[in-house]
């Protein structure tokens, strides 16, 4: 079977496609992520995460590699990662009391051919105080995470209601990488272990 690289520096990423039992190597990608002009945030979404694949895919010929790329979506706007702590309030400050989507797109390359998905997931915050946005800014958990909030960590408290992936608002959606994988011909359940127990 072909090794597999994720193309990612997210140590969410690698947390969540180590929990599907895959083993994988990591190659970060390094691409121009500035969005195009009039570029829609879905196209820019999925066009992002093909990019980060295929970079890493033209270094490993033969090898599977996966890139994946989210983005908060507020009334059309990406809201991307904050670059300072004033942006991450100004960001939560706009997501309290209301619903955005999170975009995730994952893509699958090996050579210069690449398969790709893209998962939404509308997201509802509850209304947030000045006090707690301050101290979750405060915390350092905003700053490298798409909108500035991370649904894993102390920003779960945020979220009332999430309809979709909660996989791909982490950062990769495990359904639809599952099924890229086994559409290269590397079904992940190949790597599962056995218990004892169902083997006798
Ligand atoms: C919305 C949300 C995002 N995030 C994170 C996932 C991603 O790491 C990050 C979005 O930034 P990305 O630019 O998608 O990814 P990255 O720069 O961290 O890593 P790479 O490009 O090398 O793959 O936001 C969370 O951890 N939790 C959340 O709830």
């Amino acid at each position: 079977m072909a090794a597999i690289i994720l193309a990612s520096a997210s140590p969410r990423r690698s947390e969540l496609l180590a929990q599907i039992g895959v083993p994988f190597s990591v190659q970060p990608a390094h691409i121009d992520e500035t969005p195009r002009t009039a570029e829609r945030p879905a196209a820019y979404v999925e066009r992002l995460a093909r990019e980060k694949a295929l970079a890493v895919a033209a270094a490993f010929a033969g090898d599977l590699v996966l890139g994946s790329d989210t983005s908060v979506v507020l009334n059309g706007v990406i809201l991307g990662k904050p670059v300072d702590g004033k942006e991450a309030m100004a960001t939560l400050g706009a997501l309290s009391g209301t619903t955005h989507q999170v975009m995730t797109a994952v893509a699958l390359a090996r050579g210069n051919h690449c398969e790709s998905r893209l998962v939404t997931t509308e997201v509802t915050f509850r209304g947030l105080t000045k006090q707690e946005i301050a101290a979750y800014v405060a915390s350092g958990e905003p700053m490298d995470k798409a909108g500035s909030y991370g649904i894993q960590g102390l920003g779960g408290i945020f979220v009332k209601e999430l309809k979709g992936s909660y996989s791909a608002v982490v950062g990769l959606p495990l359904q639809e990488t599952a099924t890229l994988l086994a559409e290269a011909g590397c079904p992940v359940w190949k790597h599962w272990p056995s218990s004892r127990e169902s083997q006798s």
